[in-house]
């Protein structure tokens, strides 16, 4: 599903990524690890096409339908309409796109969503419109009707419910005097509404109180562990993992993947830290 070559990337001028590779199949959850620092939000900015973050050299590859007869295999919905956004004929492979030629919102109408570490506020609009705004736009790209007040709020709902939030905070400004915890809770919910085929979650475990852990950690359960989609589970700590065991976890150290396991790595780096992995 995702394929990351040689990435290397530069933040004002800081090379921050330098040789990053990693494969993402459909149905595996991966999780990546490392000192602060290393490179971790930047890989995610990356991944989601924040501006100021400069790709040097390095491919990735984004292929959000699983192809006949290959890895996952789930029931895919109506592919990406890159007839719309893109004007480069060389993005028109179907099913197999280059993620770095898109911009962030064809990226995301790909089915690609992306969990910020610091979610940020917006003053002004209420969480109930941006994420209607943002379904139907990201339908729209594909080619779908855009769904109906009444068909949202009633999607809205189940997926605020999923992640035990309250409708009343649907329709506050985003994240506006949210605290910590309820802003990583939105941004699961938000992630239920739009239903990506890839999620990249920022330290989605941070800030979030021990009951607030498991509610989001069923929440990712429920809404992407399925055989068409993949997480990336940007973190420092075990205890997220506990929830959404991961298929594979990765250290990132220097703006590189240096090692690679089972789920068993996230206990061996907790129990002796990252001294042995980034020596
Ligand atoms: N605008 C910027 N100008 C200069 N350096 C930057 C800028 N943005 C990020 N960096 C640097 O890039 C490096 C990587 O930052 P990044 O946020 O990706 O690390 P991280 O692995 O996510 O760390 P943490 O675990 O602390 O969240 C850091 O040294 C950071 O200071």
């Amino acid at each position: 599903m995702l394929k990351i070559e040689n990435l290397h990337a530069t933040v004002a001028d800081k090379p921050i990524l330098k040789g990053l590779s990693l494969a993402i199949n459909a149905g595996e959850i991966h999780a990546i690890m490392g000192p602060n620092g290393a490179g971790k939000s930047t890989l995610s900015y990356v991944l989601g096409g924040r501006p100021g973050y400069e790709v040097t050299e390095g491919s990735v590859t984004f292929s959000p339908l699983p192809l006949a007869g290959g890895v996952g295999g789930g029931s895919v919905s109506a592919a990406p309409n890159l007839d719309m956004p893109s004007p480069d004929p060389s993005r028109k492979r179907e099913g197999d796109l280059d993620l770095l030629a898109l911009d962030p919102h064809e990226r995301a109408a790909a089915g690609l969503f992306l969990g910020f570490q610091y979610p940020v506020e917006i003053p002004g609009v209420s969480n109930v419109q941006f994420l209607r705004e943002s379904l139907n736009a990201q339908r729209k790209a594909r080619g779908q009707e855009p769904l109906s007040g009444g068909d949202f709020l009633k999607l809205a709902r189940e997926k605020a419910g999923l992640l035990k939030m309250d409708m009343d905070m649907l329709k506050r400004p985003v994240n506006v005097g949210f605290s910590g915890g309820e802003k990583k809770r939105n941004e699961m919910v938000q992630m239920g509404i739009l239903d990506p085929r890839l999620a990249i979650l920022d330290e989605t475990d941070s800030g979030l109180d021990i009951d607030a852990l498991r509610t989001v950690g069923d929440g990712i359960n429920a809404i992407m562990r399925k055989p068409d989609k993949a997480v990336l589970l940007i973190t420092h700590y075990q205890r997220l993992l506990d929830y959404v065991q991961p298929d594979f976890v990765h250290v990132l150290a220097g703006g590189r993947i240096v090692k690679s396991g089972g789920p068993e790595l996230a206990h061996e780096l907790e129990e002796h830290g990252y001294a042995e992995v980034v020596a």
